[in-house]
């Protein structure tokens, strides 16, 4: 074994920071003797030294910790860590680094799905590696299944709850009758949602992993803004009780697909009705699921926490490990793995993306209304599947529920627009994917 130490840089030291020192520290002997050499954190840069929480420091040794940006960037660590977030200073620092020949980990996956592309080619250029496992899933080394253990595959499709505070939140919801507000508090005060947690419930944080994901699934290179996202700050309780009635639990679900080899990717990220006994649909809390279906291995799936301060940890500090002991940097740079390596991908057009909905809307109950109803969908070329309606008192609006079967985005839209037209219509139509999964597929 080296008794020289590969030394470890840090730029933040919030909750996934304060899990990845403690881990080094406390776990210094094992990883020495796992890869061969020792390795140690030798530089951490925080905003103000001052500010850290005393139980933050407790796994950092004297003299590491700084707040002076020049005291930071003239120590001689080999590898970053980069676990501030955002895209702003931390796309700076991330290029400063590479150009620095320094490798990269980082979970960040806002920067990667809008600077990946060009971090990608210049850590290439540098000869270094950029390590991101953390990005997506979490803990689940979903990335290292994708793009060394299904390498023999082509992938048709991938699909997953990648986000732990919009899982969480809708399981406080459906299994604890606790309400949105309080569910997305608990959610921040736990460690699992985004300093601004609106990236979270608007469904962009699972936009920006889905991107990152089916970039390397698919070999291409998509960017988080070509993900269109909707998320859980829209939906309304009622819906919810509505479709657990149909046997439907409610899910953020990132999913992406590909028909034919090397044809066009559709990705979208949306609430998703998914039948109670689908597998996805028992991944409870900050538990995320990605499922991948490759042409020889068929379907698979991936499991485990997707957020907080420990998982999210493991699988940054795996990445420094692998980075540290040399596979990965000369995987890294002999495999053709990354976007930048890729074309940008032709993407399926929004109205072309077909899928089975559920439809909400308020009536008046006065007779002929479904029959106006039905016969716009019909003209759209829209079946039916099944339609709901609770007893209500005659001429009073009343929710009524229709299911349908698979139908294109873009004829869907238009039915809205002339359903929501109709006098008997009260208010906005509510439409929720129904998302369907064959085993096999
Ligand atoms: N939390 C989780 O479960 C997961 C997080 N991630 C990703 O990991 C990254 C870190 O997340 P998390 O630890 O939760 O976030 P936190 O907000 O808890 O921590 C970020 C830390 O970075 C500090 N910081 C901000 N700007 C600078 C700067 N210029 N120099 C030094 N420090 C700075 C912040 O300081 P201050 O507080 O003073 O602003 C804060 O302490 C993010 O990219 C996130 O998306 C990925 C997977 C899971
Ligand atoms: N805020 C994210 C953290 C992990 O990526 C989440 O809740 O999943």
């Amino acid at each position: 074994m080296s008794d020289k130490p590969i030394n470890i840089g840090i730029i933040g030291m919030g909750t996934v920071g304060g899990g990845v020192t403690e881990l080094f520290a406390t776990q210094a002997q094992t990883y020495a003797k796992r890869i061969g050499k020792p390795v140690q954190v030798s530089k951490v840069l925080v905003l103000n030294v001052a500010e850290v929480p005393a139980d933050r420091k407790e796994h950092i040794a004297d003299g590491v910790l700084t707040d002076n940006a020049d005291d930071f960037w003239s120590s001689d660590f080999e590898i970053l860590i980069e676990l501030m977030g955002g895209t702003g200073a931390a796309y700076t620092f991330v290029k400063k680094a590479l150009e620095a020949g320094k490798h990269i980990v980082t979970a960040n996956k806002a920067l990667l799905a809008k600077h990946g592309h060009e971090l990608f080619g210049l850590a290439h250029k540098n000869n270094v590696s950029i390590a991101f496992e953390a990005s997506c899933g979490g803990g689940i080394p979903c990335i290292t299944a994708l793009k060394y253990g299904l390498m023999a595959n082509q992938i048709g499709g991938l699909y997953g709850i990648l986000n732990g505070t919009c899982n969480y939140i809708l399981t406080e919801m459906t299994q604890k009758n606790k309400t949105y507000d309080v569910a997305l508090k608990e959610a921040q005060e736990k460690g699992f949602a985004e300093a601004d947690p609106y990236l979270d419930v608007s469904g962009a944080d699972t936009a920006q992993k889905l991107s990152i994901l089916a970039s390397l699934a698919f070999g291409v290179h998509i960017e988080g803004s070509q993900v269109e996202h909707i998320g859980v700050d829209i939906l309304d309780l009622q819906d919810i009780q509505f479709g657990a009635e149909l046997g439907y639990d409610i899910k953020l679900l990132g999913t992406a697909e590909r028909k034919e080899e090397n044809g066009p990717v559709s990705v979208k990220t949306q609430p998703c009705f998914v039948h109670k006994s689908d597998l996805i649909a028992n991944v409870h809390g900050p538990m995320n699921a990605l499922s991948v279906y490759g042409h020889a291995v068929g379907h698979t799936m991936y499991y485990g926490a997707g957020a907080g301060r420990y998982p999210t940890a493991s699988a940054v500090v795996s990445d420094a490990l692998n980075i540290a002991s040399g596979w990965y940097g000369a995987a890294f740079a002999q495999m053709n793995l990354t976007p930048d390596c890729n074309d940008p991908a032709e993407l399926v057009a929004k109205e072309d993306i077909e899928s089975r909905y559920y439809l909400r809307f308020n009536a008046l109950d006065v007779p002929g209304v479904i029959a106006k109803v039905t016969t716009i969908l019909g003209n759209k070329d829209i079946s039916i599947a099944a339609v709901m309606q609770h007893e209500s008192n005659p001429g009073e609006f009343t929710p009524i529920v229709i299911t349908t079967h698979d139908a294109k985005q873009g004829d869907l839209d238009s039915a809205i627009t002339e359903i929501e037209a109709l006098k008997e219509i009260d208010g906005n139509l509510v439409s929720i994917r129904i998302a369907e999964f064959a085993s096999d597929s």
